[in-house]
C-alpha cells in the first residue's frame, strides 16, 4: 500500500473520530437532560434503568450489520451508557472481592467501567452493603456450569429484602499462574475451592504431588502465590495481571465450556422489557405429590420454567424449599395468575425479582 493511500485512510479515520467524539458528547448531554427530568419529577432512587439499557443493547445488537461482532458492539455501547450514567451520578456497586475476582469481571461486564466498585470479602457482606444502602447494587455468583449452585447465595436470597435486578453470564477461563519456572518446582497450589474443583483433572495429571489449598478467592490465591516461588495459583487472567504473575499454563479448567452465572442485587425490580426472567422460591408442607401440585399452575398457564433447584429449608429437617426461574415478568398476566393459584397451596412463596434476560 502506498504512503499516500495510508495517510488518506488515516485522515478519514481522524474525521470519523471527530464525528464520534461530537456524537458521544451529544448523547451524554441528552442523558444529563434525562437525569434533570428524573430529578425534577422526584423519581426515587438512582438513575440506573436496567430495562431501558437492555432494550437499547438489544436494538443495537439486532441492527448491527458488522464488521464489528455482537460482543464488541454490546461492550462498546455498554461503556458509553456507563459513562453517561456516571455523569448523572456514579453507581456504587459492591461485589465479592478482592479486586481481580471473576465477580468483579461480571460486575464490569454488566455495568461498564464508570462505576465505583467496592470489593467485599464475602457474599453476606455484599448483601449487607446493599441492604444498608451503602451501595446501590451488588454482584454475587449463583451457579457454575461444572460445580453447580452457590448455596450461600441461594440461602441469603431467602432471608433478604433485596430483589434480583439482573443476571450476568461469564465464560470462566482458569490459568495456572506462578513465579516458578517449571511445573516440577510447584509444591502447593492455591485457589478458591470452586477453582480447584474446576481444574481437578488437570491438577491430577500435571501436578499430582502438589498440595491443594483452598482460600477465600482466586484473586487471593494469586496474591499468595506471588509471595512464594514454590507455589502456584489457579486464577483468572485479570488476577494474574493484578499481581504481576506469569501464566505458566493457560485455560486449565476441565470443561471446555465452563461458565458462571452471577446475580445483580438491588432494591427495586426493573420494568418489563418483553424478554425477562422471574426468580422465585416456594415451599409446600411435605405430602405426596406436593411439588407437582404446586407447579401445576405453571403448566396450565403455559409458562416456561428454566430452572428448578431444591435446598434444605431453614425451618425443619427433611423439608425443602425450591428455587425456580421462569421466562417472563411478574407483571405479565399469565405469571400473575399462576402465582395467585400457587400462593393458595404454598407454605412459602417469595418473588425474588423480575429482570431483563442477559443481553449477548
Ligand atoms: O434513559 C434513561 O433513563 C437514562 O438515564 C439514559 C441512559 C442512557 O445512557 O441511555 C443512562 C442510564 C440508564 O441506566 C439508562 C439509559
Amino acid at each position: 500500500m502506498s504512503e499516500e493511500s495510508l495517510s488518506a485512510i488515516r485522515a478519514r479515520i481522524d474525521e470519523i473520530d471527530d464525528q464520534l467524539l461530537g456524537l458521544v458528547n451529544e448523547r451524554a448531554q441528552a442523558a444529563m437532560e434525562v437525569a434533570r427530568i428524573k430529578r425534577e419529577s422526584g423519581e426515587p432512587g438512582d438513575f440506573y434503568r436496567p430495562a431501558r439499557e437492555a432494550e437499547i443493547l438489544r436494538r443495537l445488537r439486532d441492527a448491527n450489520t458488522g464488521p464489528l461482532g455482537t460482543d464488541e458492539v454490546i461492550r462498546l455501547f455498554r461503556e458509553v451508557m456507563s459513562a453517561c450514567l456516571a455523569l448523572q451520578r456514579p453507581l456504587r456497586v459492591a461485589f465479592l472481592g478482592p479486586e481481580g475476582t471473576f465477580t468483579q469481571e461480571a460486575a464490569l461486564k454488566h455495568f461498564g467501567h464508570s462505576i465505583r466498585s467496592q470489593p467485599l470479602d464475602g457474599i453476606d457482606a455484599v448483601f449487607r452493603e446493599v441492604e444498608s444502602n451503602s451501595a446501590e447494587y451488588g454482584v454475587v455468583p449463583v451457579e457454575n456450569s461444572t460445580e453447580g449452585m452457590v448455596t450461600h447465595t441461594l440461602d441469603r436470597l431467602l432471608s433478604s429484602p433485596l430483589q434480583i435486578v439482573g443476571e450476568v453470564e461469564l465464560p470462566i477461563v482458569q490459568n495456572l499462574v506462578t513465579k516458578a519456572e517449571r511445573l516440577a518446582d510447584i509444591e502447593r497450589v492455591y485457589s478458591h475451592q470452586q477453582g480447584l474443583a474446576q481444574c481437578r483433572l488437570w491438577l491430577e495429571t500435571h501436578l499430582p504431588n502438589a498440595e491443594r489449598i483452598a482460600v477465600a478467592s482466586t484473586a487471593e490465591a494469586a496474591r499468595m502465590a506471588g509471595e512464594d516461588k514454590s507455589a502456584g495459583a489457579i486464577a483468572s487472567t485479570s488476577a494474574a495481571d493484578r499481581y504481576a504473575l506469569p501464566i505458566l499454563h493457560a485455560s486449565v479448567q476441565d470443561g471446555a465450556a465452563n461458565s458462571t452465572r452471577f446475580l445483580v442485587l438491588g432494591r427495586e425490580s426493573p420494568q418489563s422489557t418483553g424478554e425477562d426472567k422471574t426468580s422465585l422460591v416456594i415451599a409446600r408442607d411435605n405430602q405426596p405429590g406436593g411439588l407437582a401440585g404446586l407447579l401445576a399452575p405453571l403448566a396450565r398457564y403455559g409458562l416456561n420454567m428454566t430452572r428448578l433447584e431444591s435446598r434444605p429449608s431453614p425451618e425443619g429437617m427433611w423439608e425443602y424449599v425450591f428455587f425456580i426461574d421462569l421466562e417472563g415478568h411478574a407483571e405479565d398476566i399469565a405469571i400473575k395468575r399462576a402465582l395467585t393459584e400457587m400462593q393458595q397451596l404454598a407454605s412459602l412463596l417469595k418473588v425474588l425479582g423480575s429482570y431483563p434476560r442477559s443481553v449477548s
